[in-house]
């Protein structure tokens, strides 16, 4: 079946909640089910929210303890593990050091950045698969032991809702629930922790918590600390509608790599976030690609004679680094 005829009329109003307890269900209907659902939400909006993922509040809790804790660090010592200072990015980014909405001037917020640790992997065989950010990651061992098993603990629960998400991708998609599987074998699952100082007054609208941009990756897990409104989603109509945080949820956006690869069938959907809540405002996006040698190709059903290919095929690690490239000034 072509899906490119099927589109959105109406420009969103408001983000779907989708329960995906069945997500790795025994019943082939109910996974069906779920995927059509999801279908529903790539095509119409690009974002949707997550209960029933089953992380445990425990672990979340934990991360999020440890994360205030890490960014409550002297600046001198979260500089130590500054991530220019490493071969692959990963660790500390500060206050206004990226910009991703060039018609900005910087991103008001500071970041942790860390991937897949594998043992197995030397860091150059690491780096042949998953490419410029592959290898070590960079931890503030001394200064804050538990930050590492309490950001890995939530790290590796994301991840397995990642790798739950894929096949619902794929049957969405009408493609066999397994087409991501070889794609996707070494977590090219990069998190980011990350800390909003409260937006001041005096700034206008050039210098935000995150300016508005898309992701690059197929999908991004985003868990938002309660209470604190920041993050907003773009429709058709340009309107910005608010993704406000809600309890036992998490937000899953969908990235460049899937429009890539879907012909813009599912909607890489732009967003940004501004910390208006008057407090300290935390979040840990994961971003979730395939891996890095994987081509782009569009699939069959997202092409037709009406709606040719849109995109050059690249390798999703040739697309990331691009973007790294542009955002941050790492070449
Ligand atoms: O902090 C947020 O709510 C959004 C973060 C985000 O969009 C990103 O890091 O790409
Ligand atoms: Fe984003």
């Amino acid at each position: 079946m072509s899906l490119t005829t099927i589109g959105p009329d109406t420009a969103f109003e408001n983000i779907p909640i989708i329960d995906i307890s069945d997500a790795r269900s025994t019943d082939t209907s109910k996974r069906y089910a779920l995927a059509m659902e999801i279908r529903k939400a790539c095509m119409e909006v690009g974002f949707f929210y997550v209960k029933g993922h089953g992380i445990s509040q425990l672990i979340i809790d934990n991360a999020v303890s440890e994360l205030h804790n890490f960014f409550s660090l002297p600046l001198e010592y979260k500089m130590k593990l500054e991530n220019k200072k490493s071969p692959n990015f990963k660790g500390y980014s500060p206050l206004l050091s990226g910009n991703n909405d060039p018609n900005n001037k910087g991103d008001l917020q500071e970041g942790f950045e860390f991937g897949w640790e594998d043992p197995q992997l030397s860091v150059d065989a690491a780096r042949e698969v998953d490419g410029v950010m592959a290898g070590a990651n960079a931890w503030p061992h001394e200064d804050l032991p538990s930050f590492r098993p309490a950001s890995l603990a939530y790290y590796h629960a994301a991840v397995d809702v990642g790798k739950s998400l894929f096949p619902l991708f794929a049957l969405a998609l009408d493609l066999s629930e397994d087409f991501f599987d070889d794609k996707t074998r070494h977590s090219a699952a990069l998190m980011r922790m990350l800390h909003y100082p409260p937006q001041p007054p005096t700034e206008g609208d050039r210098v935000i918590g995150i300016g508005a941009h898309t992701d690059w990756e197929c999908f991004t897990i985003l868990l938002q600390e309660p209470g604190k409104m920041a993050l907003q989603v773009q429709n058709t109509k340009q309107q910005w509608i608010d993704a406000p945080p809600i309890d036992g949820t998490l937000v899953i956006n969908l990235g460049d790599q899937f429009a890539r690869w879907t012909n813009d069938v599912f909607k890489s959907t732009v967003h940004r976030a501004i910390n208006k809540s008057g407090k300290e405002r935390y979040s840990i996006p994961l971003f979730f690609g395939t891996d890095y040698h994987v081509r782009l190709e569009p699939i069959a059903s997202c092409v037709s004679t009406d709606r040719p290919s849109r995109y050059e095929v690249v390798t999703a690690g040739e697309y990331v680094k691009s973007r790294l490239a542009a955002t941050y000034g790492h070449y």
